[in-house]
Parts: structure tokens; sequence; C-alpha cells
């Protein structure tokens, strides 16, 4: 047996979900391919993590309630000395950290668009008045709703396999899925077909990695310098710009996206749904220099407006 203690020179926390697991042996085979001095085996260990969102798997998360359900006893793990570094989908991260936290790493970022999953029809547009459609996602319960309203949309939750087993028993005729998730599974051919972004906004920070430590631990940050995507982090901090601002509990459906134009400037779309899906906002933001800060004050600016508009009703409903 080897002796961890004297080899195991960086420790990467994760959720143990298999997505979770991918995305972790990413980051450790990047870091591994970076630093010659973390290539040895056994230099990066991984440690899982069971946070409350693996553990509540019979509710929806917005019925749990509260923040960072994916991300708690993982920050408290990095805080406590236990791991260096936390590997996260940037969609399950508060936009606001624990003290002594930082956000150095954003990855570069997946495919940022929703799947269609169905055995029965190609698309939305094909399901006839009635169809069901199995989400545990609030954001996406209430777009499809505000976009068909003829649909029914009932809750589900569950990994890929749990998914396509419950599709083929019929208890739903379409689920939706993240692309970035099935792209990193190795199993894009699950979905029938992606959701263009202009027809289902994602979530804030959809596809995107990001990867936490703390904040004085300069050897992580050093290591990690080289993992950085910032065109990626510049999009990630426009919409959790916004979301901050909207300051979304997790019943208020928010959508957001920040894309390159091929001039070089950024777009910014923000949209809030009521839960219903009876009544949609958006706004959008060009930002002509796109940069870190640029990037925050538009998007801040963005969800600021959207807040404003939807009011204290729209924002609890
Ligand atoms: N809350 C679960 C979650 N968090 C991140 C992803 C997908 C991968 C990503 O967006 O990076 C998923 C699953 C899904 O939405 O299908």
């Amino acid at each position: 047996m080897t002796n961890t203690s004297d080899t195991v020179k960086l420790r990467i926390g994760t959720r143990g979900s298999p997505l979770a697991m991918a995305q972790a042996h990413e980051v450790r085979d990047k870091l591994a391919k970076a630093h010659p001095e973390l290539a040895a085996e056994g230099a990066i260990a991984i440690t899982v993590i069971t946070t409350t969102g693996d553990k509540i798997l019979d509710r929806a998360l917005s019925e749990i309630g509260g923040k960072g359900l994916f991300t708690k006893e993982i920050d408290d793990a990095l805080m406590g000395g236990e791991i260096d570094l936390a590997v996260h989908s940037m969609k399950d991260v508060p936009t606001v950290l624990p003290d002594g936290m930082i956000l150095p790493t954003i990855l570069p970022r997946e495919d940022v668009r929703d799947a269609f999953i169905s055995l029965k029809y190609k698309s939305f547009a094909e399901m006839p008045a009635g169809s069901v459609i199995g989400s545990a996602s609030l954001r996406r319960q209430a777009m499809i709703l505000n976009k068909y309203p003829d649909l029914k949309v009932v809750t589900f939750r569950g990994n890929v396999q749990t998914r396509l087993r419950k599709l083929e028993e019929g208890q739903v005729d379409a689920t939706l899925l993240a692309m970035a998730g099935l792209n990193r599974l190795g199993r894009p051919e699950v979905a029938t077909a992606p959701i263009s972004e202009d027809d289902m906004l994602p979530a804030v920070a959809q596809g995107a990695i990001g990867i936490t430590i703390r904040e004085n631990d300069t050897q992580t940050l050093d290591w990690l310098s080289a993992l950085n995507c910032p065109a990626s982090a510049i999009c990630v901090t426009a919409e959790r710009a916004a979301l901050r601002a909207l300051d979304g509990s997790c019943r208020t459906p928010i959508a957001a996206l920040a894309e390159y134009l091929p001039d070089g400037k950024m777009r910014l779309r923000v949209s809030i749904v009521r839960p219903d899906g009876s009544e949609r906002l958006d706004t959008e933001r060009l930002i002509d220099k796109p940069d870190l800060t640029s990037a925050a004050t538009a998007g801040t600016d963005a969800g600021n407006e959207l807040k404003k508009r939807g009011g204290p009703d729209f924002i609890t409903s």
C-alpha cells in the first residue's frame, strides 16, 4: 500500500454523481498535464463528499429550499482543510461565496443548451396538448408552460439512467437535461435534440465548471492559473451578476445567457418567468468591451431592471 500522506500533493473535493466525478477527473487530468509535480501516480487525491442535494431525491430542489444544496458540505470540507480545491457545476454555486473562499478558475464552457429527450417526439412543437414533461427545474417547467401552455409539467428527478427508464415506462412523454452534462458523460446520443437557446434560455452558468479554493492558498492558486478560460469566466460573471441582483430565491425561475458575438462584443440575455408560465420578462445588454468588470456591471444592471419591472410579487411568487 502506498503511504498517501507522503504522496498526495493536492486533494480535490467533489460530489459523487457520475457527472461530478467526470468533472473532477477532467480537472485532475488537466492539472497533471500542466504540472509535472502533480503527474505522479497518487499526487492528486479525489475525495467524494455527499451533499444535501444528493441525499434528498424525492422532492423538487425548490421545495427543499435554501441555497447551496449541492455545495455546503463541500465548502465546509474546503474551509476545514480536508480538501484543497472543489470542482462544481457553476449552475449549482450560490452567487455569494462563503468568507475566505475564492473562485479563481472557470474551465472552458461546454454546450450551454438544454436537451429535449423523448422516445416519441422530436420537439415540443410536435407534442399533442396534454403531453407530460418531467423536469425538476422550475426554470424549465416555467419556460415550457410559457411557450406551450397546453403541455403538462411534472416534477421529475434522477440521473440519466433513471430518467430513461421512466421515459420507457411511459411515466412522462419527454424530459430535459443539460447538453453539457450529457456531453461530459460521453452520452450525447441521449438527447433527442438540443433546444436552441432562443427557444429556451439556459440557467445561469449552465455548462460551466468552476473551481473554488481557500483565498490564502497561493500554491493551489498557482497550479490552477493554467486552467482558467477568461472568455468563459467573463460570460459566467455577467450571468451570475444578474442572478445576484435578482436575489433569486429558488422559487423564481431565472434564465440568463452571455455570449460573444462575432465582432467581439458580448450579448447578455436575462429572463424571469412566473412558475406557472403565465408571464415572462426579458431584457438584454450589449457589452462593447467585455471584461470581468464590464460583465459584472451589465449583469447587475440587467438583473436590477427585471427586479424593478417584476416587482416583489413576481420575484417571490
Ligand atoms: N442541478 C443539477 C445539474 N447541475 C449541472 C447540471 C448539468 C451540467 C451543467 O450545466 O454544467 C445538472 C443537471 C442538468 O441540468 O441536466
